[in-house]
Order: C-alpha cells, then structure tokens, then sequence
C-alpha cells in the first residue's frame, strides 16, 4: 500500500481534483492509501472519499508527512518552498506530485502531461525523479490541442494570444468578476426594461457604473466585466508577462526538445469563468494540406477535437461556454493565413481547471502508483 499525503485538496483546483478522483474511482485504487491534510483545519473531518471517517492531519507538521510514500500538494507555491525542502532535508525521498509553479523549471523536475510526454514521464521515473510538476494552463492546453503538430515536428515557431478565464486568478476573482456584472446589471436594469431608452444613456449609464469607485476591483484592481485585462502574473525585464515566459519554456521542457522551439505571444485576462481560449499563428517547418494537418491533429490523443472551419461550428462548439466542465479540448478555425502557405492560423478552448490543472495530477498519482507497483 502507497500511503498518499492529499494537501490543498479543497482549494479550487484541489477540488475539482478530488471530483475527477472520485468520479474515476481513484480512491478504491488497490495501493492507494490516502491521508488528508491542512493548513488551517486540524483535526476537523475529512472528505468522505468512500473509504470511511478520518481527521484532517497538520500539513505544516513535517513529522507527519514524514512516512508519506506521495504527497499530492494543490495548496500553492509558497507552501512547496517551505515544506518540500524540510522534508527533503530530514531525509523524505517520496514522490512530490505539485500544481503549483515553484518547482517546474527544476532540473530534477518533470512537468507532466501524460498524453503529449508519456515517454518523457516514463525515462524520469525510469531514472529515479520524485518531483511531477502540473503544467500552467494554457500550456497543458495548447498541447493538448496541438500535440498532433509538435509530434510531427511541424512546428516552426508560434504565437499564443490568450484569453484567460477568471478562475486562473483564483476563487476570489470568480466571485468579482459576477458581483462586477451584477453590479452593471442593477446599475442599467430601469433603462434596460425600458424598450424606449435610448443606447447611449444605457451606454453611458454601464460606463459611469465601471468607472465609479464602488465598482468592485479589490481582487482584480480593474474592472474585468465588460473589459480586458492584457496582463497576467508579474513583470519581466524582458517586456513579457510571467504568463507568456511560461509559454516559450515550459512547452519546451514538456516536448524534452533539443531545439527550443521559439513560443512568444500576449496573455490577456477575459470575463469568462473558467475556460482558457488561445488564437494561435504558427510558421510550419514544411507546407502541409489543411486536411493532413487536421487529421494529424485529431490522432494526437483521446480528448482533442477538430472542429471544421465553418461559422456555425466554430460558435456552437468552440467557446468557453459549450466547453466548461469537460475534458475535451476542441482546435478549430485551422486555415493558412496570407502570409503564406506555411503559415497555420488555429483557434483552441480548454476547462483550465480540469486539463489546465486537475487531471495532469490525477493521471500522475496513477502512473507513480502503477509504476510502484
Ligand atoms: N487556479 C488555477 O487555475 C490554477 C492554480 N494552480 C496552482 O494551484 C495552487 C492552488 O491554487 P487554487 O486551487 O486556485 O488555490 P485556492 O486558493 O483555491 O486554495 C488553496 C488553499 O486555500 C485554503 N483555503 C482557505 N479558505 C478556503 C476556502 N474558503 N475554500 C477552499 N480553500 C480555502 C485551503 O487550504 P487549507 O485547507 O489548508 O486551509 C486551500 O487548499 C496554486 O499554486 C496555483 O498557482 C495551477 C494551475 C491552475
Ligand atoms: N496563471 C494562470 C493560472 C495559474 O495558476 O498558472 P500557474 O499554475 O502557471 O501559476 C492564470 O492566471 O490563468
């Protein structure tokens, strides 16, 4: 039996991978021992996973995390900077399997995404790595949406231009984004009953709203509602956001490239709650037929899916909206751009909590298990 340390597990991602955990009914897995643990609820209850009453145990309390075969940690970075180099340093050689960002640039680190880097995962635990690192969100889901191209070696260069939902800001910032369109609703509901009003007073009414000091930014500093934000994570030196650095290298350290494959775009915050869009524009290595390309795409794995390049397709089945909840990460829009017949324009929606955050660790903890034996 794999005693397995959960820590983080009711934060947002944590739960939703506790939700995807029982769903697949992870936790009746032969092997797997699990133990609960937090920072702030010692001794309450823990989550009913089917496998009868337990306390929650301290996850500051190192001594406790001490016999752990796995920990499965959701709560954070700064949690990881504490806790994973005490337990290293009173000799813990356990499987760290992590969601935060803190450690995925690690040499000895491993970011996972089994449909696209399976063969990377395998040599690593091959090798004896401990440490299996959830990518961010908009990486795992442009891979899981283009793994067909980098696969074939299609990829020249590329440029992501996100749209970014909400919930990649946290649960505070979810709950901000619908008080700010609350807040519009109230604020324009007289003029928007009113078939007569004129646009402008209701245009003019919706702006005032935004911009007067009630309106509630506290966790996004701006209004999100009815705006954008074009910037998400801290400055660079270089002029990127910290979101668009991750693009150019954590896709290069999951493919296990030789050639860094140059990845640069713009990471903007959009008012939807929990799917992440990209437009993407990729230079090819060779002119391919669109048909060869999409099929090359599809094959990619399980849950991609081509969407043809038509106008009602692409609004009914390629949008935050049709998408959030499930695991597929539908591609459309592919077509070559003008610039020339090497050039591929694509547009790709993902659940940034499910491929995007959950399910990259819950396939993890169950190729550590099988591995282990
Ligand atoms: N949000 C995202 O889209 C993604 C996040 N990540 C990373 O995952 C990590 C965790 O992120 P996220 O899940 O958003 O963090 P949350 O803020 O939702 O949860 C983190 C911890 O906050 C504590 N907490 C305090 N109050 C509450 C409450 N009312 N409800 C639930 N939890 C509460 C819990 O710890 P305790 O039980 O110990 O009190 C919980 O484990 C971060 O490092 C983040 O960068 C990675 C990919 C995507
Ligand atoms: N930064 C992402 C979410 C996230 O947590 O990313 P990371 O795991 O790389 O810190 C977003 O805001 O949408």
């Amino acid at each position: 039996m794999a005693k397995v340390a959960f820590v983080g597990w009711r934060g947002m991602v944590g739960s939703v991978l506790m939700d995807r955990m029982r769903a697949e009914g992870d936790f009746k897995t032969a092997g797997l021992d699990p133990l609960f643990f937090t920072t702030s609820q010692t001794g309450q209850k823990a989550p009913d996973v089917g496998l009868g009453e337990s306390l929650l145990q301290d996850a500051m309390d190192a001594d406790k995390l001490l016999p752990m075969d796995i920990i499965v940690t959701c709560q954070g970075s700064g949690y990881t900077k504490e806790m994973h180099p005490k337990l290293k340093s009173m000799g813990w050689d356990g499987y760290w399997i992590d969601a935060a960002s803190a450690m995925r640039m690690d040499d000895d680190s491993i970011i996972v995404l089994d449909p696209v880097n399976r063969p990377v995962i395998d040599k690593a635990l091959a090798s004896g790595v401990k440490k299996y690192i959830g990518g961010n969100c908009t990486v795992s889901l442009m891979l899981m949406a283009l793994g067909g191209l980098f696969e074939n070696g299609l990829v020249e260069w590329m440029t992501s231009m996100t749209y970014q939902a909400a919930s990649g800001a946290g649960a505070k910032n979810m709950r901000e984004l619908i008080a700010q369109m609350a807040s519009i609703s109230g604020a324009s509901k007289a003029l928007l009953d009113d078939p007569a009003s004129a646009i402008q007073d209701l245009d003019r009414t919706v702006l005032e709203t935004m911009r007067s000091g009630d309106f509630p930014t506290d966790n996004f500093g701006v209004p999100l509602a009815g705006s954008v934000i074009p910037w998400i994570d801290s400055e660079l030196p270089s002029g990127q956001s910290r979101e668009e650095w991750k693009g150019l290298v954590e896709t290069n350290k999951i493919l296990g490239t030789e050639k860094q494959i140059p990845i640069d775009g713009l990471c903007v915050r959009i008012g939807s709650m929990r799917c992440h869009s990209q437009a993407l524009t990729i230079k090819l290595t060779k002119d391919v037929p669109v048909d060869e390309i999409e099929d090359m795409l599809a094959k990619a794995n399980d849950w991609v899916r081509v969407i043809p390049n038509n106008k009602a397709d692409s609004m009914k089945l390629l949008s935050p909206t049709a998408v959030t909840g499930g695991l597929e990460v539908p591609v459309g829009r592919i077509h070559k751009l003008n610039m020339g017949p090497e050039y591929l324009g694509a547009f790709t929606v993902g659940d940034q909590l499910l491929w995007g955050a959950a399910e990259p660790l819950r396939r993890i903890l169950q190729i550590i298990l099988d591995f282990m034996g």
